[in-house]
C-alpha cells in the first residue's frame, strides 16, 4: 500500500465523477487544474462513497473506542473469558459507545437521511436502524438498570454497537478501496490510449506530438472525427463540432474562422486549424478523465437489483421486528423480552454482505478488464455479452493492421502524371485520420516529393474526401461512389487490383477521374484465431467493410467468415446493425473508423480498436486498447465469469439474511435457537468475508 496517500486523493476525484458532474466542467475554468485535483464537493446522489468521509481514519478511531466497550460490556448479558467489568465501568461504556455511534455511525446515519430524503430506503437505512436501535435501547437498558433501579436486570447492546459499526466501517472501507483501486487502473489505462496532436509548423509541415507538449499560441490541425486536442480560436477551415462531452448540449455547432473550440469536443467532417488558446494538459486530462468518469458513473442493472433487495429487507425486517415484538409481548407478556427479540431482528437484518455482491465484482472486474487492456466504459455491456449472437467486424484497421502500403498508383489524364495524381491526392490525405491516409503520406515521404497545399478539406464518411488545390475541386472518392454517379473508369484494371487485395482510390479533379492508388493491407495476426474461436462457441462473425467487394472477399476467405457485406456507407453499417437486431439477435459490432461510430452506437455492445479514431472510441461501451482483435474473446470469457460471480454473490448476501432475519425473531425458539446480535454479527461478517474473498477470485480465463 505504497500509494495510500494517493488512493485517498484519487478516490474523492471519482466519487465526484460518480455523480457525473464531470460535464460541467469547462476546460476555460480547469486550466491550471492539474490531474483534476481539486473538486468540490457535490451532494446528492445515493452513492454510498459520497458521504463517508476517510473511511480508513475511522475505522481505526472506532476500533480504539471499541475495545475497551468489548471488554468491559457483555455480550448477550453473558460475561466472555477475557471480559471484566469494575464499579463504574457502565459509564464508561456508555460514553465510549455514545462517541463511537455518532463517530463511527455518522457516514451510516448521513446515507440514511440521503435515502430517506430520496424516498428510497436502502442498505444505509437498514444499518442506522440497526445501529440506531442497539444504542437507543442500550441507553433505555443503562438507565433502568443505573438510574431507576429497575427490579431486573435489562440486557444492553453495547457490545453489539460496537461490533456492528466496526465490521461495518470496515466493510465499506474495503469496498471503496476496491472500487478506487479499479478507478485508478482505469485510469492508467486511459492514459494509454493514443493521444497525439498534430502541430503545423512554421515551414507548413506538420508533425504529430504528444499533448502535452502542445503549447499556447502553436498551430494544431485537427482533422475529421477528430477529437479537439485543446481550446483554441479557428484561423483556417469550417465544421461542424458536437461539445456534447464538454459542455452536455448535444447538437452540432457549426463553426467557422475566429470561432471559439473547446478541448475534448469532437470534430465532425472538416479539417480545421485551430490556435492554440488552451494548454494542452487539460484539455487532455478531461478526456481522460471523462473515459473514467464515464466508467464509474454506470450503475448496471444487477447494481441496481442489490440496491431493490435492500430496500425489501428494510421492509421485511421492519414487519418482521414489529410482528416479533408483538407476538413475543403476547406469548410472555415481558416488555423486555419483546423489545430485545424486535431489537435483535434489525441489528440482524443488516444486509452487508449484500450491498458487497456486487460492487465488490464490477470493481474487480472492471480492473482486471484495465489491467489486460479492456476499457469498460459502460458496464451493462458485461452483463450483455453473455447473450451475444453476432460479432460484426469492421475490416480496416480491426480484422487488418490497416497499415498500408501504395502498391500502384497511375493517372489517367496526359495532363498529369503519376507523381501529380499522388501528390494530389496527398493533399488532402494530410488532413485526414483514415488507415488509408497513411499510405499515401509514406510514399509520397519515400519518394521525396513535396505535398501541394490544400484549402475546404471536408470528409466524406463511407466515400473519401475532398477540398480545394489550386483553385479546383479535388476528390478522393470510392469505388462505389464511382458506380453510383456513373463516372467510367477501367473496370479491367480495378478487378485486377482489387482481386489482388488492393483497396482503390480514385481521384476526380472537377468531377472528372484522373487517377487511381492502389493500397494493400495486411491481416492481423490474432484474426483468425479469433473469428475460429468465435464460430467455436456459436457465434456469428459478419465483416461490414466501406472497402470494395473484392477485397472484402479475399479477406473473409482467409479468415473464414461468410457473412460479408462490402461497399457500405456508414448509415449501412447501422442499418445492417438494426436489421440483425430486428430478428431478436444480440450484436456485438467492433469498429475504429467514423464510418462506424453509428454501427457502434446502434450495436447492443459498441467495442472500438484503441488505435481507432475518437469518435469511434466515444461511441463504444468497450474499448481494445491494446488494439488486439483477440482480446474481443477476452471480454466475452471475462463477462461470462463476471456474471457468474455476481449471482454467486447475491446468493451468499441475501442467503445470510434469508437464514438469520427468522432465527433472530425465533421462530425455532420451541427448539432452543434463538439467534443472538453477536451470532449474528459473527455469521455476517463471515458471509461479507465469503463474498469478498469470491469476488476477489475472479479470473478473466477460467
Ligand atoms: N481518406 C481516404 N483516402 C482514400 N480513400 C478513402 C478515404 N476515405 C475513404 N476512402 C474510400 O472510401 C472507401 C470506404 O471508406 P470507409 O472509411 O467507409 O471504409 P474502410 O475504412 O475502407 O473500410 P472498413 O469499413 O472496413 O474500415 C475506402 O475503401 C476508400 O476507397
Ligand atoms: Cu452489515
Ligand atoms: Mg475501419
Amino acid at each position: 500500500m505504497s500509494e495510500n496517500k494517493h488512493h485517498e486523493h484519487d478516490h474523492h476525484n471519482h466519487d465526484m465523477m460518480a455523480e457525473g458532474h464531470m460535464h460541467h466542467h469547462d476546460n476555460h475554468e480547469n486550466q491550471k487544474e492539474h490531474a483534476g485535483h481539486e473538486h468540490h464537493d457535490h451532494s446528492g446522489g445515493m452513492d454510498h462513497s459520497m458521504h463517508m468521509g476517510n473511511l480508513k481514519v475511522k475505522f481505526f478511531v472506532s476500533l480504539i473506542l471499541s475495545i475497551p466497550i468489548i471488554l468491559l460490556s457483555t455480550m448477550m448479558g453473558k460475561q466472555l473469558p477475557f471480559q471484566f467489568s469494575f464499579p463504574g465501568s457502565d459509564w464508561v461504556v456508555l460514553v465510549l459507545a455514545t462517541a463511537l455511534f455518532f463517530y463511527g455511525g455518522m457516514p451510516f446515519l448521513k446515507g440514511a437521511k440521503m435515502e430517506l430524503d430520496m424516498k428510497s430506503p436502502a442498505m444505509m437505512t437498514l444499518i442506522s436502524l440497526g445501529i440506531s436501535v442497539a444504542y437507543v435501547y442500550s441507553v433505555y437498558a443503562f438507565i433502568a438498570n443505573n438510574l431507576l433501579n429497575s427490579p431486573v436486570h435489562i440486557m444492553d447492546f453495547f457490545w453489539e454497537l460496537a461490533t456492528l459499526i466496526l465490521i461495518m466501517l470496515l466493510g465499506h472501507w474495503i469496498e471503496m478501496n476496491a472500487i478506487s483501486n479499479a478507478g485508478n487502473a482505469l485510469q492508467k489505462m486511459a492514459e494509454l490510449l493514443p493521444n497525439l496532436a498534430t502541430v503545423i509548423k512554421e515551414d507548413g509541415s506538420t508533425e504529430e506530438v504528444s499533448l502535452k507538449e502542445v503549447q499556447v499560441g502553436q498551430k494544431v490541425l485537427v482533422k475529421a472525427g477528430e477529437k479537439v486536442p485543446t481550446d483554441g480560436i479557428i484561423i483556417e477551415g469550417k465544421t461542424s463540432i458536437n461539445e456534447s462531452m464538454v459542455t452536455g448540449e448535444s447538437k452540432d455547432v457549426v463553426k467557422g474562422l475566429h470561432d471559439k473550440v473547446i478541448g475534448g469536443s469532437v470534430n465532425g467532417s472538416g479539417a480545421i486549424t485551430v490556435e492554440v488558446t488552451g494548454t494542452g494538459e487539460s484539455g487532455y486530462l478531461s478526456q481522460v478523465m471523462e473515459l473514467v468518469g464515464n466508467a464509474q458513473k454506470e450503475k448496471s442493472r444487477v447494481e441496481s437489483m442489490s440496491d431493490k433487495v435492500a430496500k425489501m429487507l428494510f421492509y421485511v425486517a421492519l414487519v418482521v421486528g414489529i410482528g416479533a415484538f408483538i407476538i413475543w409481548y403476547v406469548l410472555t407478556k415481558d416488555i423486555n423480552i419483546a423489545l430485545e427479540r424486535m431489537v435483535t431482528v434489525l441489528i440482524i437484518a443488516c444486509p452487508h454482505a449484500l450491498g458487497l455482491a456486487i460492487p465488490l465484482v464490477t470493481a474487480k472486474s472492471t480492473s482486471l478488464g484495465a489491467k489486460n487492456g479492456l476499457l469498460i466504459k459502460n458496464r451493462q455491456a458485461l452483463e450483455t455479452a453473455k447473450k451475444v449472437d453476432v460479432i460484426m467486424m469492421d475490416k480496416t484497421g480491426t480484422l487488418t493492421e490497416g497499415n498500408f502500403a501504395v502498391n500502384d498508383y497511375l493517372s489517367f489524364d496526359s495532363t498529369y502524371t503519376k507523381e501529380q495524381v499522388l501528390g494530389l491526392m496527398a493533399s488532402l490525405e494530410q488532413n485526414s485520420s483514415h488507415p488509408l491516409s497513411v499510405g499515401v503520406l509514406k510514399k509520397m515521404e519515400e519518394l521525396n516529393l513535396s505535398i501541394p497545399q490544400a484549402t475546404d478539406i471536408t470528409n466524406l464518411p463511407g466515400i473519401g474526401m475532398e477540398g480545394t488545390v489550386d483553385g479546383k475541386d479535388v476528390k478522393i472518392v470510392s469505388v462505389s461512389y464511382m458506380k453510383q454517379q456513373h463516372i467510367s473508369f477501367d473496370n479491367d484494371l480495378f478487378n485486377q487490383l482489387s482481386s489482388q487485395g488492393n483497396s482503390v482510390s480514385f481521384l476526380l479533379v472537377d468531377n472528372k477521374s484522373i487517377g487511381l492508388v492502389a493500397q494493400g493491407d495486411q491481416i492481423k495476426e490474432e484474426a483468425k484465431s479469433m473469428i475460429d474461436r468465435l464460430l467455436a462457441q456459436g457465434i456469428k462473425p459478419v465483416m461490414l467493410t466501406g472497402d470494395n467487394r473484392q477485397v472484402a472477399g479475399v479477406v473473409a476467405k482467409q479468415l473464414g467468415i461468410e457473412a460479408v457485406h462490402a461497399e457500405l456507407m456508414p448509415e449501412d453499417k447501422e442499418k445492417i446493425v438494426k436489421e440483425y437486431k430486428e430478428k431478436g439477435l444480440v450484436v456485438m459490432m467492433v469498429g475504429d473508423g467514423v464510418n462506424d461510430a453509428p454501427g457502434l452506437v446502434r450495436a447492443d455492445i459498441g467495442v472500438a480498436i484503441g488505435a481507432g479514431t475518437d469518435v469511434a472510441i466515444d461511441s463504444a461501451d468497450v474499448i481494445l486498447v491494446k488494439s488486439n482483435p483477440f482480446d474481443i474473446l477476452h471480454f466475452l470469457s471475462l463477462s461470462k465469469n463476471t456474471q457468474r460471480k455476481m449471482v454467486q454473490n447475491l446468493w451468499w448476501g441475501a442467503g445470510y439474511n434469508i437464514l438469520a432475519i427468522p432465527l433472530a425473531a425465533g421462530v425455532l425458539a420451541g427448539i432452543g435457537i434463538v439467534l443472538s446480535p453477536a451470532v449474528g454479527a459473527i455469521f455476517m461478517s463471515l458471509s461479507t468475508v465469503i463474498v469478498a474473498i469470491n469476488a476477489m477470485t475472479l479470473r478473466i480465463k477460467e
